[in-house]
């Protein structure tokens, strides 16, 4: 099996000149619309005109906002009777949610109904869903018992991780050969070793990679060492090296610098037009104008595993993020399959189902297994 590669290219050849929308606002300000889809007519009379620079933009639109908004702090547990009330109306709100978005744990059996006489292929997101969040980036590592149960699941299904990390970094945290990989958020696709998909550059033979945003790299490089520059005085800020993309985190600098982060982040963006700017959790996420994301990698991995426009084929894609949604949309209106949101905080998604945090992303993947096993009997 090989990774197909006819998709026409997905990098749009008409941006926005000098990095400008139509109204005059950068366009890595404006909140993230697909390539490609038009702005709707609400968006445009909403987003505020620039006064005196960036940092009015800032304040006075939803950008701080989804900055502050972008990871929600862990409750903490105190025997405060005030806290235990927000704690009991937070739970109900909670449960309310999950009317909408229930338990893929609970709701296993439907799901399995469901996934009866099909072929199920899985996709993971890795920072919040295989590994919980954490203060240090470089140190999300994944646990033992998650790898395990990775490993075993994918000996039963078609399993890929997709994640806005390197390719070569999420590997590295990974470490299982038998998994499909798609890094910076999809645009970096490889396969598994014992397809013969593993990058072998260093040997010098054929490397098979779906790379669409290629001719963006000496941009990245370039706009990764200016990013370093421009924040290493910010205490707390890093900047993360995910080849196609650039990720500023801000989760460890004081809140009352956050504005500085985005307006340094805005400085070295508003020179690059064809690169821009989505936000994860306390991450600013800096990469091309291309019409890919992790749905777009989906939708070319199940082509390219020959699982697509199959009526027996159930993809699952598991993720915590808002880059995550690109995926969840796909499956749900292509009616394909089940997104399951990760998270601990009621959220708006594209998903069917919910989990609450990692651990639980473990017992589903176990509980799988053990599904596929006792039907196979
Ligand atoms: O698509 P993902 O695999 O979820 O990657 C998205 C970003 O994840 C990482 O950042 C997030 O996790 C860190 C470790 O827990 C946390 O410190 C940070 O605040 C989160 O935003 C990763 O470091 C980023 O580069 C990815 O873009």
């Amino acid at each position: 099996m090989d990774l197909k590669s006819n998709h026409t290219s997905p990098v749009l050849t008409d941006p926005a000149p000098l990095g400008k929308s139509r109204l005059g606002v950068h366009s890595s300000l404006l909140p993230y619309s697909p390539p490609g889809t038009a702005f709707p007519t609400g968006l445009l009379l909403t987003i505020p005109r620039r006064k005196n620079g960036f940092l009015d933009d800032v304040r006075s639109s939803s950008w701080l906002d989804a900055m502050k908004s972008s990871s929600p702090p862990h409750r903490k547990i105190t025997k405060d009777v005030n806290n235990e009330s927000a704690a009991t109306e937070a739970d109900i709100a909670y449960r309310t949610w999950m009317v909408k978005y229930p338990s893929a744990l609970t709701s296993f059996e439907q799901i399995t109904n469901y996934a009866k006489g099909k072929r199920i292929a899985l996709f993971l997101d890795y920072d919040g869903t295989l590994s919980p969040i954490v203060d240090n980036p470089d140190c999300a590592f994944m646990s033992d018992a998650m790898r395990v149960a990775v490993k075993r699941v994918a000996k039963h299904f078609p399993t890929a991780i997709i994640s806005g990390r390197s390719h070569d970094k999420v590997f590295k945290f990974v470490g299982l050969n038998e998994l499909y990989y798609a890094g910076s958020h999809g645009m970096d696709i490889m396969g598994p070793v014992r397809h013969g998909f593993r990058s072998t550059e260093k040997q010098g033979k054929d490397v098979n990679l779906f790379q669409p945003a290629a001719e963006f790299l000496p941009m990245i490089s370039e706009v990764l060492k200016s990013l370093v520059e421009s924040t290493k005085d910010i205490e707390g800020a890093k900047v993360e090296n995910n080849k196609f993309c650039v990720s500023v985190h801000y989760r460890n600098v004081d809140e009352k610098s956050w504005a500085v982060v985005a307006q340094r982040v805005h400085d070295i963006l508003k020179n690059y037009p064809r690169l821009r700017l989505t936000h994860g959790r306390k991450v600013l996420e800096v990469r091309p104008v291309i019409n890919w994301d992790k749905g777009k990698a989906v939708t070319f991995l199940l082509e390219s595993l020959g699982l697509s426009d199959c009526e027996d084929v159930l993809p699952i894609y598991i993720g915590d993020d808002r880059t995550d949604e690109d995926a969840f949309k796909v499956l749900r209106e292509g009616n394909r399959g089940y997104g399951i949101l990760v998270s601990a905080v009621p959220k708006e998604s594209n998903a069917f189902y919910s989990l609450r945090e990692p651990s639980e992303v473990m017992e589903f993947l176990k509980a799988l297994v053990i599904w596929r096993k006792s039907s196979a009997l």
